[in-house]
């Protein structure tokens, strides 16, 4: 307060009193009816500079505000989690309609109070008419008027650059009196300039400065205090540098996205960071590791070897070609390393520790070939393989001659072996963990009942391990058979993720029958010219259709071979061996090859027709894109096969085009299948019949069925469609069927 008011109006001045008032309070002269000594007029002038003031303090603020809407603005739309914080917190007014509220009172009548020199021509068109500015506004006179109603017009957005209310805001220390005005900026129009105000949200980035006063107003004009803005808010603030803000902030997201999506290839990469060495594996199975090229472990390796070695039962999921072999072998070994210290292994002769049980004999043969090389420095352990294809004596001879402790069977022929008393019932006995790889396939009606007789066999007190890539529901419940109730359940693929391999290319073409052999052939020869050292496993829907593909590629001159049930064992050896060895070379393959075989750098897998069901689809793509690799699968099927994409419509599978087939391919196609043997062909005839007749979704139409075999049969070249065996007939149900031939 200037003065206390005393009664009958006389005033007791104090010295705080603002020079002017002093000076006419020592004019004397008046009737001093006021405070201060002041005439009416003096203290009614006085009273309008006051409202003046401060309604400019309240325009000042809310310019603040603008311009902190702007900044918040442009933060929202660069910024996702601001923008959804944003929505979160209150807003009062859009920047849009604030802008539009502002200019509205700037347009009120009467407010030309609120304006100044640099406003627009309404007062002094220019700022130097001011006597006492140090620093000339050298901008154009504006209409300022007309601007804002141009904001109001069109909005927030409606300008080619961005606005920014700047005040030159003169401030006198002593008193702080402020009489702001909206300064003449670059670029036309606004100065940019610095005010002294508080705005709750600029003072949080705002820092101090002692700069001079760019407007002056007499002995106000003096050095003030001016914020400093951070380098963030003075980018945002001329549009050059809004621009150059917005591309930085685009530019970081997008590196924060190739980041992110460096992090999601390296969670696919199927290594980890664990090491061998620092996981309390054996010295001479982490040598052996080493000397395989084996450093860390993979990602199913290092989740399911602690539950492992602890012990426990585990069911284990994990995607094909990410090293589940080793993942159960490294425990298995330490299993037996534990025993071999142990005095268990003294109750039983020769006892065999680990039991490992797949569903071929390629498979078997491949398991047992990587546990001799994590055996490597182990000599006093062995690992044996018992599968059938091999005569029952030479087996027996084998085992009693070089006893192991790691045993890789088949359930066929193991079963043959406990059944026929051969030794191994009782060796079985010191049992410490048995193994099921491809568990799902092993517990599927085919296997189920050989491996529950094994099961039965086997001392209670053990440990089970069951591996596999696809793990549906009903075989969660079926593994109980084996597993113990409070077993472990490992799944590296994740609930909902996509289970075949990320970098597997997976498409499908469906076309009619009859053009399946000229597609095959075509897309061969496509891949071939893509690829030079290509190596291309076809999977043909049964043993002898495989037989039929393979005659005509060999026909059509290509680098084909064949696997397949059929065939003698050694003679699948060698081809399994060859393929794993070579380049260029296409194998045309049964299911025998569609689990486990882990055939080094496969570039396509085709599948003709449908597989059996979803997870064989899955483990038949998975002979490609091994080991986090690149691959491709191609599933060719028939129009009436289509239904099949349903099981699959999860996985990243696109339809194809179908490619135009030259006439002349197609005929040399048919003269080569004119030379492919009858006997093959009638083969190939029924066992395409039988596997379609055991497909629920196509076989229960028999009449469908059986017009279906006879449009094959056709299109292989056969004049009619081969007979069956009475037997045979009735028991596909099959008998009295139009269509079906029955032998006499
Ligand atoms: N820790 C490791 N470091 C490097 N390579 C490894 C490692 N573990 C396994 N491999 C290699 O990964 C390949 C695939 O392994 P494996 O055959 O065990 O896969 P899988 O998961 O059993 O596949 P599938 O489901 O088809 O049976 C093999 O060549 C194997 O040598």
């Amino acid at each position: 307060m200037w003065g206390r008011i005393i009664r009958g109006g006389r005033v007791a001045v104090s010295e705080d009193l603002p020079c002017n008032l002093r000076l006419i309070r020592n004019m004397g002269g008046g009737p001093r009816t006021f405070p201060g000594g002041v005439n009416k007029w003096q203290w009614k002038r006085m009273h309008e500079k006051r409202a003046r003031d401060k309604q400019n303090r309240l325009l000042q603020q809310e310019k603040q505000l603008y311009e902190a809407r702007i900044r918040s603005h442009i933060r929202s739309t660069l910024s996702p989690d601001h923008q959804s914080s944003a929505a979160a917190t209150h807003r009062p007014l859009s920047p849009h309609n604030h802008v539009k509220a502002l200019a509205d009172r700037f347009m009120k009548d009467g407010a030309q109070d609120l304006w100044n020199n640099q406003d627009g021509p309404l007062t002094s068109p220019s700022p130097s008419t001011s006597p006492t500015t140090t620093r000339k506004i050298n901008t154009l006179p504006l209409d300022l008027r007309k601007i804002v109603s141009q904001i109001s017009k069109r909005g927030f957005s409606g300008f080619g650059y961005t606005r920014d209310y700047r005040s030159v805001s003169e401030v006198n220390t002593n008193n702080n009196n402020t009489n702001k005005r909206f300064g003449a900026k670059k670029r036309g129009f606004w100065r940019d300039d610095s005010d002294g105000s508080s705005s709750s949200e600029s003072e949080c980035e705002i820092g101090c400065e002692r700069v001079s006063s760019v407007a002056s107003l007499g002995k106000f004009d003096v050095k003030r205090e001016r914020r400093a803005v951070p380098k963030s808010v003075e980018e945002g603030r001329e549009f050059s540098e809004q621009v150059e803000l917005i591309k930085y902030e685009l530019n970081k997201r997008k590196l924060s996205q190739i980041q992110e999506e460096k992090e999601g290839e390296e969670q696919q990469s199927v290594l980890t960071q664990t090491r061998f060495d620092e996981c309390g594996i054996s010295p001479l199975t982490v040598k052996a590791l080493s000397s395989a090229g084996y450093i860390h472990m993979t990602r199913v390796q290092e989740a399911s070897f602690p539950i492992c070695l602890e012990g426990m039962d585990a069911l284990v999921k994990a995607k094909t070609g990410t090293g589940k072999s080793a993942a159960f072998l490294l425990p298995a070994i330490e299993t037996v390393l534990k025993a071999m210290s142990g005095n268990t292994s003294h109750r039983v002769p020769h006892p065999i520790f680990v039991l490992i049980l797949c569903p071929t004999r390629e498979l078997a043969s491949q398991i047992t070939a990587e546990a001799k090389v994590l055996l490597k420095y182990h000599d006093a352990i062995g690992v044996q393989t018992l599968v059938g294809g091999v005569r029952f004596k030479v087996d027996q001879k084998r085992l009693e001659s070089d006893p192991c402790q790691i045993l890789v069977a088949t359930p066929g022929r193991l079963l043959d072996h406990i059944e026929n008393k051969s030794g191994i019932s009782l060796r079985l006995m010191g049992l410490q963990m048995l193994v099921l790889d491809e568990a799902d396939h092993l517990l599927d009606l085919g296997f189920r009942k050989d491996v529950e007789k094994i099961v039965d066999c086997l001392p209670r007190q053990r440990q089970s391990l069951l591996f596999s890539a696809t793990i549906p529901k009903e075989v969660r419940r079926i593994s109980q058979l084996v597993l113990k109730r409070e077993h472990k359940y490992v799944d590296t693929v994740g609930m909902g993720c996509v289970e075949t391999p990320v970098k597997v290319k997976q498409s499908y073409l469906i076309a009619p029958q009859e053009s399946h052999f000229q597609l095959v052939h075509h897309v061969l020869k496509e891949h071939i010219l893509q690829a030079p050292d290509y190596k291309v496993i076809v999977f043909c829907v049964s043993g002898m259709v495989t037989s039929l593909m393979f005659h005509l590629l060999r026909e059509m001159k290509m680098n084909v071979r064949e696997i397949h049930s059929r065939k003698p064992q050694l003679y699948r050896t060698r081809i399994s061996d060859e393929f794993r060895e070579s380049k260029q070379l296409i194998l045309v393959s049964s299911d025998v090859s569609s689990r486990g075989m882990n055939y080094p750098d496969v570039t396509l897998v085709i599948q003709v027709g449908i597989p059996p069901d979803r997870e064989q689809y899955i483990h038949r793509l998975g002979r490609t894109g091994r080991e986090g690799k690149e691959g491709e699968g191609i599933l060719l099927i028939s129009p009436w096969e289509e239904y099949f994409l349903a099981e699959i419509k999860d996985l990243p599978l696109q339809k194809l085009p179908l490619p135009d087939i030259d006439p002349q391919g197609k005929l040399k196609i048919e003269h080569s299948m004119a030379k492919i043997d009858n006997d093959i062909k009638e083969a190939a005839y029924h066992s395409w019949l039988g596997y379609y007749n055991s497909i629920r979704e196509i076989g229960r139409e028999k009449t469908t069925i059986a017009e279906l075999a006879n449009r094959f049969s056709e299109s292989i070249g056969l004049q009619r469609p081969p007979a069956l065996f009475r037997k045979t007939a009735i028991k596909m149900g099959l008998k009295d069927i139009p269509g079906i031939r029955i032998r006499r």
